[in-house]
């Protein structure tokens, strides 16, 4: 990312990202385990669970009684004889019936208002009108079926009379008298049918199958079931009716486009086959919810991870090592795109591998297309959520809320309204647009296909059977695609607006701008903002007066030397909880050429930090503004810097990142930055950071900060906690890297400032109080001498009275258990005259120390920064 070298290409940028992206996740072990054993665990779970379900099922108690009737040779029953005669209550569910009863014909024409007509679950064109059922016309589809056609065929006529000539007779395999519904009977109709009882089953399916209660079906289906000799039966039909209900009306809705008898057929066929393999599935029946915990763990983890560089002020800082947005978006997108895909692979295959037939059953094109959208739409979502948070750990635990939260209200609302067929069908959409919810019902489509597949021996969810009406499948595929895709646009239009890496906010209708006259004053249009406050301001302060004059002479007649402009920067920290409004920073007006260090001294509060971060761009300024090198700071925060070449560059000295340099990847500029902090020997580069001396992170991160050859450095505190020598090598690289560009750097240390800094300001309260070099600044506030005397209590009048012989102003500004510290105004003394005095005087006191100095740099900042806080106070 050096400058002569241009920005860096997108293979380069893409491999620092990914790098960063490995760099994390290796630091969130806790997490990867998590989210790698969940998985096994649950899987395990259901595995363990169902053979113990399996393994109960199988026990003699549980099967159909039976009885030795003889006895082999070898001792051992030779032939047995079972039935329901010798079983036990809990054996006689899965006993055949010896003779069971035939199965009565049963008749559905069901009462009017019930009947279907056109609705949006059933669209079809040859539905009636609605307002067919008031006046009780709509039509009846009446299915008589028979062993015998020729029976069915005079019930038919019998019934219907009226319609007789246009019957059309078909002849219905027997088969279809397996499936018999029944709830609205009228005792005429079974009257009429009864000539058929005596030649074989009969079935009659009414028009409106759909509406037939779900009760009464189940009910049947039992009865049927047991006469079939499939007890198990019965099981399904109760755990699931609304499905069976919507499988057969569904075959039965088809029927009335023409293929009707070829369907229920298909649906019919499979179900002598349910008594023989039917196992209660557990990883069909409870994977809704489970596995929407185990596809939304990766949720939580990608929300942090972008959240956590939000706080961590990573993205702001990555944009201004010149990351630009596309490559963000594009290698972000596709880190976590790669992660959720690696994670549901390793996931439907362990699941496939151990048995769980909920992977085994259904077809794997659907379970990918429906995985594939599902972690696209989850990453989408992640990256839309992080704007909102700005915690970590709040992130965080709202992530886990929403993974556990949306799986257990999704089985809730969707045992209480989904398996209700008639609630409205829009509403339940209307549910699915929570990705949560939507995730549920895909995994609930699959389980239900799953156990269908696994208790009949066939296949579960098929491609074809996204077609189904009763499939809610392809309303959610649709729905979760519709809403990645909005999502994904919102997400990145928002995070150009609220800058997701942290920083300053931009305006929610700055993409239209291009339209908009630039309101941003050009550099070469000095601002006249808030020019009345500047002046009151700078009244009595003549260094600012200056410095604000040079500015706006910059302004307007620009010079190359200027590497930095601050334009009467404000900034000003809205209240909260009651408090008032917080001025950190007050119209500040500076200017610094290439090859300076500026230092900034204030006490604590002063406002140095934010004067920092306005300046890199982690802070908006409430007015006013700066360019480094030209480019305007409130472009900066306005997302622009990726396309201006930066030249800023934040040093976070406060806390150091972590990075990761390994020697395979090391480029010319690391190493040379490295060199340039004395990293680079001894393979110390390659050492992880966090195995760093205070002292080398810091020489680490101006080594970071030096990449790319920023025109413009930010220093904040840089030596703080550092031993002298780490302190002394830490210098000397910050007056080398000022050789050609421009370093501002707040500090406590007066040695710091007197060492690195070209010019001062002090700074308190949000505005300079002096600008200037040490020497003038000491020159113009410090003009005394320091002199100090220590000698016996007692003799302390008499040293007042030789201080006042030689400077009749001096000012005594420290005393203590003979101890005493005087101003001497320099005017006043010479040197060689204190040296005489105190040579005469040793023979009448007891002096045990004495000293002469000149004022020093701190003297002069607590002398400042005292006065002006005192003014402001008074003010
Ligand atoms: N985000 C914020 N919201 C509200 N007030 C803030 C915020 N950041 C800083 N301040 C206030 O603004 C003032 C200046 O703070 P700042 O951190 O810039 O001072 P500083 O000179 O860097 O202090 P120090 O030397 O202690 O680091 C302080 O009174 C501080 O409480």
């Amino acid at each position: 990312m050096d400058s002569s070298r241009g920005p860096a290409s997108f293979t380069t940028q893409a491999n620092a990202l990914l790098r960063k992206n490995l760099c994390l996740q290796k630091r969130n072990l806790k997490t990867n385990i998590g989210i790698t054993f969940f998985p096994i665990l649950i899987c395990v779970l259901l595995v363990v669970l169902q053979n113990i379900i399996n393994n109960e099922l199988d026990k003699p108690k549980y099967k159909c009684g039976c009885v030795c009737v003889e006895v082999g040779v070898d001792g051992r029953c030779a032939r047995k004889q079972c039935g329901i005669q010798y079983s036990t209550l809990d054996q006689v569910a899965s006993c055949p019936i010896p003779s069971p009863p035939r199965w009565p014909a049963l008749i559905q024409v069901p009462r009017a208002d019930f009947r279907a007509v056109r609705s949006s679950t059933q669209p079809f064109s040859d539905l009636p009108d609605p307002s067919c059922r008031d006046s009780w016309s709509c039509p009846a589809t009446v299915l008589v079926t028979g062993k015998d056609p020729a029976i069915a065929e005079i019930i038919s006529r019998r019934l219907f009379p009226a319609l007789s000539p246009s019957l059309n007779a078909t002849d219905f395999l027997d088969v279809l008298s397996k499936i018999v519904v029944g709830s609205d009977t009228q005792p005429w109709y079974a009257q009429l049918l009864e000539p058929a009882f005596s030649f074989g089953r009969t079935l009659v399916l009414g028009y409106d199958f759909l509406n037939t209660t779900e009760y009464g079906l189940g009910v049947n289906v039992w009865y049927n079931s047991t006469y079939n000799d499939n007890t198990a039966y019965s099981f399904i039909a109760t755990l699931r009716v609304p499905r069976l209900v919507n499988a057969v009306s569904n075959a039965y809705l088809k029927s009335i486009k023409g293929t009707w008898g070829e369907m229920l057929l298909e649906y019919v066929k499979d179900m002598p086959k349910v008594g023989t393999s039917f196992r209660l599935d557990l990883s069909s029946l409870l994977s809704a919810l489970f596995f929407t915990w185990i596809i939304e763990l990766l949720f939580p983890v990608m929300l942090t991870y972008l959240v956590y560089e939000k706080q961590q002020k990573l993205r702001i800082m990555m944009r201004m090592h010149g990351l630009k947005d596309g490559p963000y978006w594009l290698i972000s997108y596709s880190y976590f795109l790669t992660l959720s895909v690696v994670y549901m692979l390793f996931f439907v295959i362990f699941g496939t591998l151990i048995g769980l037939n909920f992977f085994r059953v259904n077809e794997y094109r659907v379970q990918f297309v429906f995985f594939f959208i599902c972690i696209n739409l989850q990453i989408a979502t992640a990256f839309f959520a992080a704007i909102f948070f700005s915690s970590v750990r709040t992130a965080t635990v709202i992530g886990y809320m929403y993974v556990f939260g949306s799986g257990l209200l999704g089985a809730f609302l969707f045992r209480l309204f989904v398996e209700d067929t008639t609630f409205p069908y829009g509403w339940i959409l209307v549910m699915e647009t929570v990705p949560g919810f939507s995730l549920y019902r895909g995994l609930y489509e699959l389980g239900q296909y799953a156990f269908s597949g696994s208790t009949m021996g066939t296949s579960g969810m098929t491609w074809e059977n996204l077609k189904d009406p009763i499939n809610g499948m392809r309303d959610v595929l649709i729905i979760m695609s519709v809403e990645w895709a909005l999502l994904l646009i919102l997400a990145f239009y928002l995070d150009q607006t609220f800058m997701l890496g942290g920083g300053a906010r931009k305006n929610p209708l700055s993409c239209f701008r291009c339209f908009k006259k630039k309101l941003t004053p050009s550099l070469h249009e000095p601002s006249f903002v808030q020019q009345d406050s500047k002046i009151i301001l700078d009244m009595e302060k003549p260094d600012v007066v200056q410095e604000r004059a040079v500015v706006e002479q910059l302004l307007i007649d620009p010079n190359a030397n200027q590497a930095i402009i601050c334009d009467n920067l404000r900034k000003v920290y809205p209240g909260r909880d009651g408090n008032p409004d917080k001025l950190a920073v007050r119209g500040l007006s500076l200017v610094l050429q290439k090859g300076q260090c500026f230092g900034m001294l204030g006490p604590n509060g002063a406002g140095k930090t934010s004067f920092i971060n306005m300046m890199i761009g982690l802070v908006k300024p409430t007015s006013g503004t700066a360019y480094v090198h030209g480019m305007d700071i409130n472009k900066l925060v306005m997302g622009d810097i990726d396309r201006e070449r930066t030249s800023v560059l934040l040093w976070q000295i406060k806390k150091p990142q972590r990075c990761c340099i390994s020697e395979g990847t090391s480029n010319l500029a690391v190493d040379d930055s490295l060199k340039s902090v004395n990293l680079f020997h001894g393979n110390v580069g390659d050492k992880k950071v966090q195995k760093y001396s205070g002292g080398m992170k810091r020489r680490l991160a101006v080594a970071i900060s030096l990449i790319g050859d920023p025109k413009a450095v930010f220093m904040d505190e840089p030596s703080t906690g550092l031993d002298p020598a780490s302190r002394n090598n830490l210098w000397n690289v910050v007056k080398e890297a000022k050789r050609d560009r421009a370093i501002i750097l707040t500090t406590h240390s007066m040695e710091e400032a007197e060492v690195l800094c070209d010019r001062l300001g002090i700074f308190v309260d949000g505005g300079f109080q002096c600008l200037g070099n040490p020497k003038e600044l000491k020159g113009r506030f410090g003009g005394t001498y320091i002199f100090t005397m220590t000698t016996a209590p007692e003799q302390e009048q008499e040293v007042e009275q030789l201080v006042r012989q030689l400077s009749p102003s001096a000012n005594k500004i420290y005393h203590l258990s003979g101890t005493q510290k005087f101003e001497l105004p320099k005017q006043e003394v010479k040197i060689a005259q204190v040296f005489q005095a105190v040579e005469n005087a040793k023979s009448r006191l007891t002096i045990h120390a004495w000293g002469l100095v000149d004022t020093t740099l701190e003297d002069v900042f607590i002398k400042v920064a005292r006065g002006a806080q005192a003014f402001n106070e008074f003010a």
